[in-house]
């Protein structure tokens, strides 16, 4: 246990790692797995919880509320500090403003808030729509504003890129951070010289976002920590798995009335357990109920 805040741990796992590498967990057994593992930073996909948790296209059809109910999940079942994918904030200031205080109420260490307008896409779809810089800066302006955790991290991301270029997108970038985001999440650039035109223009932690099948080429973290990203994140890559994986065994079972071609591809009960700690739990009822009994006698 840390007496440091959510945000606070954030920023000292940042500090400690040359890039943070920042995992999505889609649940809070996922966060558990990434955590016991070793990880330092877990991620909450707004992609994912539309997808996940609703069944519902990253179209900003989600809500505050969808998404804060699947964050508390996960700060209550890991420790690890969390990053959320606030999209556009859900509104105008005083909106993100409550956005922020619900995040930071839920235990979220960190945010991004984007660029794009309401009706927004993942940021690897083409076509996206981008709200003017100044509208951004009020946006992030009023996220800085609402925090009452000094320490609760604020990355501004940016799809300007795909519409605007290089250029436009940086200086998108430095306007955030003059309004006092605390990193730079740009969004869906092509090339590591991107990723360092931004690190070298930008005076604020970069953000890459490894997302697979998107318009980001796998850069590993060594490659892209050479040209200056700070973290770099993983936002649907153990969820995209988990759902081959899942796709494969609904399939066989109705292809064949069985499972048994398909158990190697599964987590052992024996696994499940150890992330769960069920042992412990199993220890602390049978001592109750010892307790009780004895009591009886
Ligand atoms: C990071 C992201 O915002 C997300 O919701 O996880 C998505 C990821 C994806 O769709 O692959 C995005 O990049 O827009
Ligand atoms: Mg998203």
């Amino acid at each position: 246990m840390t007496s440091l805040t959510p945000g606070a741990r954030f920023r000292k796992a940042l500090a400690a790692h040359h890039p943070l590498p920042i995992v999505g967990a889609i649940n809070a057994y996922s966060a558990m797995m990434a955590q016991a593992v070793g990880h330092h930073a877990l991620y909450l996909s707004g992609g994912g919880v539309a997808n996940a948790s609703h069944g519902l296209p990253d179209l900003g059809m989600t809500t505050l509320n969808d998404v804060v109910e699947d964050a508390r999940r996960i700060t209550a079942a890991a420790e690890l500090p969390l990053l959320v994918d606030i999209d556009t904030g859900w509104g105008g200031a005083l909106n993100i403003a409550r956005t922020i205080r619900e995040m930071e109420r839920a235990g979220v260490a960190a945010v991004h808030l984007e660029d794009q307008v309401a009706q927004k896409r993942c940021g690897h779809r083409p076509n996206k729509e981008i709200v003017s810089q100044a509208e951004m800066v009020d946006r992030v302006k009023a996220a800085v504003d609402a925090r009452h955790d000094a320490d609760f991290y604020l990355v501004a991301r940016t799809d300007a890129f795909q519409k605007e270029g290089l250029a436009a997108a940086v200086e998108r970038a430095n306007a955030c951070v003059e309004a006092g985001a605390d990193a730079i999440f740009a969004e869906a650039v092509h090339t590591l010289d991107d990723y360092r035109a931004f690190c070298e223009g930008v005076d604020a932690p970069i953000l890459a976002n490894i997302t697979e099948f998107g318009a980001t080429p796998l850069f590993t973290q060594q490659e892209l920590a050479e040209v200056g990203c700070r973290m770099v994140l993983y936002p649907l890559s153990a969820f995209r798995a988990m759902n081959a994986a899942a796709l494969t065994v609904y399939r066989d079972i109705h292809a064949k009335g069985h499972q048994r071609d398909v158990v190697e591809l599964m987590q052992t009960r024996d696994e499940l357990y150890e992330f769960l700690d069920y042992h412990a739990y199993e220890r602390k009822l049978d001592a109750l109920f010892a307790k009780e009994s004895d009591r009886g006698e």
